[in-house]
């Protein structure tokens, strides 16, 4: 086991439809029956119309979308809470579709773990106890399933708080202890469904960093769902956009604000503070020859925002941009960086032609 590559998530052709006759619908729904067309002819609901991901093992997925749009159908699918009307769920190469309760109920407890909007904490358990749930369920020893909880406590920073109850707890602290639970059992799929949503902002943003510097070392293959784009930015890898059951667009975040697919995924796009997102390869012009850049190098991957602070207190002129062994691949300087964040605010071809202008 130790020595398995976890082979990530695939979904493949995944429909889902809601109502007492399901299976008679999906031929129809394949062939370009809308949602609105099955709902008022059949009285059935369009869940999701032919859902296909890749989730690379070690990678954040985020599943966003407005309410409605399928994302906790779909992450229910993962752990098979919902059977497909048709389609594929292979996690590790297994399709979870196919597996008896056994199976199920084996691949569930080992195979994934779940943080809730709700916490889902245990009122009468204490955090330590909330923590080893999970394990206790699996039927580990208690000073093996203490030492494991204990050591997933402190890593989200609630050492010295084992003996808490839930209701002595903030909102943010018992989603700490609800990623301590999730994280004890040692799952290689974590399945967030809104996790952070009820949250306050700064305390969201707190539990955002968490999970960031955590996954630098778990490398968990993430399922985060959320209806907040600048959350899905901050955290996914990869983003899917569902709307009315169907993948809209999925990239990186770059790929969504400087290209988004259509008016849907642009207007949620607008509001987006672009120097926090677009990276300085998204702005740089080729290196010139016989050119000659000033100031420390910028390496690919940082933000225009951060590469603005860098700049702004170096000497006036080019600067390399180079990438992680240090060659140069581009020319940035402050003008170039600048555009790109004030062009955010018109439609995006007209972000590409001033952007064309400033070059
Ligand atoms: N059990 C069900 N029976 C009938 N329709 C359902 C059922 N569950 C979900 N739906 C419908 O499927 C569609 C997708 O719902 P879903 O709850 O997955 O969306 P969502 O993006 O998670 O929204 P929210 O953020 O509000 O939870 C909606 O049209 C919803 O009404």
């Amino acid at each position: 086991m130790a020595d398995h590559h976890f082979g990530g998530i695939k979904i493949r052709h995944l429909y889902k439809i809601f109502g007492p006759n399901a299976q008679a619908h999906v031929d129809a729904v394949k062939n370009g029956l809308t949602k609105a067309e099955l709902n008022e002819r059949h009285g059935h609901v369009l869940g999701l119309r032919d859902i296909n991901i890749e989730m690379p093992s070690g990678c954040i997925q985020v599943i966003m979308g407005l309410s409605g749009s399928g994302k906790s159908t779909l992450i229910r699918h993962i752990n098979r809470l919902i059977d497909p009307t048709a389609g594929e769920v292979l996690v590790d190469g297994i399709d979870v579709v196919k597996m008896n309760e056994q199976e199920l109920r084996t691949f569930r407890r080992h195979q994934t773990a779940m943080v809730f909007q709700k916490f889902a904490l245990l009122p009468h358990r204490n955090v330590l106890d909330n923590t080893l749930y999970g394990l206790e369920v699996q039927g580990m020893e208690r000073a093996k399933a203490v030492d494991t909880a204990m050591r997933w406590i402190e890593r989200v920073g609630l050492k010295g708080f084992e003996s808490k109850y839930p209701n002595q707890l903030s909102g943010g602290m018992q989603q700490r202890v609800g990623l301590a639970r999730a994280l004890s059992n040692d799952a290689p799929v974590l399945l967030m469904d809104e996790a952070y949503s009820a949250l306050d902002p700064l305390i969201r943003m707190d539990m955002q960093t968490v999970l960031l510097d955590l996954q630098k070392e778990i490398r968990k293959t993430v399922v985060f769902i959320t209806h907040d784009l600048d959350e899905a930015l901050r955290l996914g890898d990869q983003i899917a956009i569902l709307r009315d059951g169907e993948v809209i667009q999925q990239g990186t975040s770059q790929d969504i604000v400087l290209r988004p697919a259509d008016d849907y995924v642009a207007n949620f796009v607008k509001e987006v503070n672009r120097g926090r997102v677009v990276h300085v390869e998204a702005v740089m012009v080729p290196m010139r020859p016989g050119a000659s850049p000033v100031g420390t190098p910028i390496e690919v991957g940082t933000t225009i925002e951060d590469a603005m602070r860098m700049i702004a207190h170096g000497p006036d002129g080019d600067v390399a941009a180079v990438d992680a062994e240090g060659k140069p691949v581009g020319i940035i300087d402050l003008r170039l960086l600048a555009g790109a964040l004030v062009s955010a605010h018109g439609d995006p071809q007209q972000t590409d032609a001033s952007l064309a202008k400033v070059m």
